[in-house]
């Protein structure tokens, strides 16, 4: 594991008119790790942390306030910590660029005026960033449009219970993520979050505050023909500290298909998955229990 360290990418300088070699480093990073740590991106720290003081406020709230938070689709709610990830449990909240959603969040856990400014603020400005990362992820492939706009997006607020007991298990198993790009607030005191490089290895992602990690999705994968990799990654328990994250996820287009541009497609590169909606995507992987990304083996064009 030593003397490796995931890439960063410069949010400032990948904006610039000049910002031509931050993009070959997004995609290089893109392509090697799907993972990137972001810095001098424009959410302010004190937001950062205020929404971290919010939803450490929200995980300690009783079991039968946070069973209010329910599902709008397969998973996107409440999950209790269950057998396979005892020491884990999340609030969901989709969608988060829906002013009605996060009402409907806030009030189901009966949230302050203060929390709910906090979390909408956060949800705005983490959105806004979100987009920014598509189009940039989309410029560094040659391809100028907005092609994420009104994707939908999903908050999921993670905690870790982790204590002396539990030093050396694990937190969250090995997955990778099934949207297109996922912005991560990690936990800026606990680590123990671990993404696989090419070779298969594990690399600890060491907590670094200020800054945002970014995993791309199973849906990068199929929407750049294979360029992207869909980083696996897991959460082990290395210190006897709460772990709280907040996971923000780009998923896919609401009713479109998954489908990788035209541009990406040429004889040297043939098409390499079917088009497929996302929710669809979903819920395969949940009914088959391929949590790491194998699920994609169903939408292969040659299987
Ligand atoms: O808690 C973390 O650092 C990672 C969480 C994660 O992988 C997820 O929510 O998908
Ligand atoms: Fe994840």
């Amino acid at each position: 594991m030593e003397g490796k360290c995931i890439p960063v990418i410069d949010m400032q300088k990948l904006e610039e008119d000049d910002g031509e070699q931050q993009l070959k480093r997004l995609r290089e990073a893109s392509e090697e790790w799907g993972c990137f740590r972001i810095v001098n991106h424009k959410i302010p720290s004190s937001l950062m942390s205020e929404m971290k003081k919010v939803v450490r406020e929200a995980l300690d709230l009783p079991m039968e306030i946070k069973m209010r938070n329910t599902d709008v689709i397969a998973g996107s709610g409440y999950m209790a910590p269950t057998q396979v990830n005892p020491l884990y449990e999340a609030l969901g909240l989709y969608d988060l660029a829906s002013s009605q959603s996060l009402r409907t969040f806030s009030s189901q856990l009966d949230l302050s005026p203060h929390q709910r400014e906090t979390i909408e603020m956060y949800a705005e400005a983490i959105h806004e960033l979100a987009i920014d990362l598509g189009r940039m992820l989309a410029k560094s492939m040659g391809l100028a449009s907005d092609l994420f706009k009104g994707w939908p997006c999903q908050f999921r607020i993670n905690k870790y219970n982790f204590t002396p007991e539990t030093v050396g298990s694990s937190g969250v198993q090995i997955h990778t993520d099934s949207g297109f790009l996922t912005i991560l607030q990690d936990d800026e005191n606990v680590g123990g979050l671990e993404v696989m490089d090419k070779s298969g290895a594990f690399v600890s992602v060491d907590p670094w505050v200020g800054t945002l990690l970014v995993n791309l999705g199973d849906v990068a994968k199929a929407w750049s023909n294979g360029r992207f990799c869909n980083v696996k990654h897991r959460v082990q328990c290395k210190e006897a500290c709460i772990r709280v994250s907040i996971a923000s996820f780009l998923l896919g287009p609401k009713e479109e298909a998954v489908e990788a541009p035209p541009e990406l497609v040429d004889s040297d590169n043939p098409r390499q998955f079917l088009p497929f909606t996302y929710e669809e995507y979903r819920k395969l992987r949940i009914s088959t229990k391929l949590q790491a990304g194998e699920a994609l083996q169903f939408v292969r064009s040659n299987p």
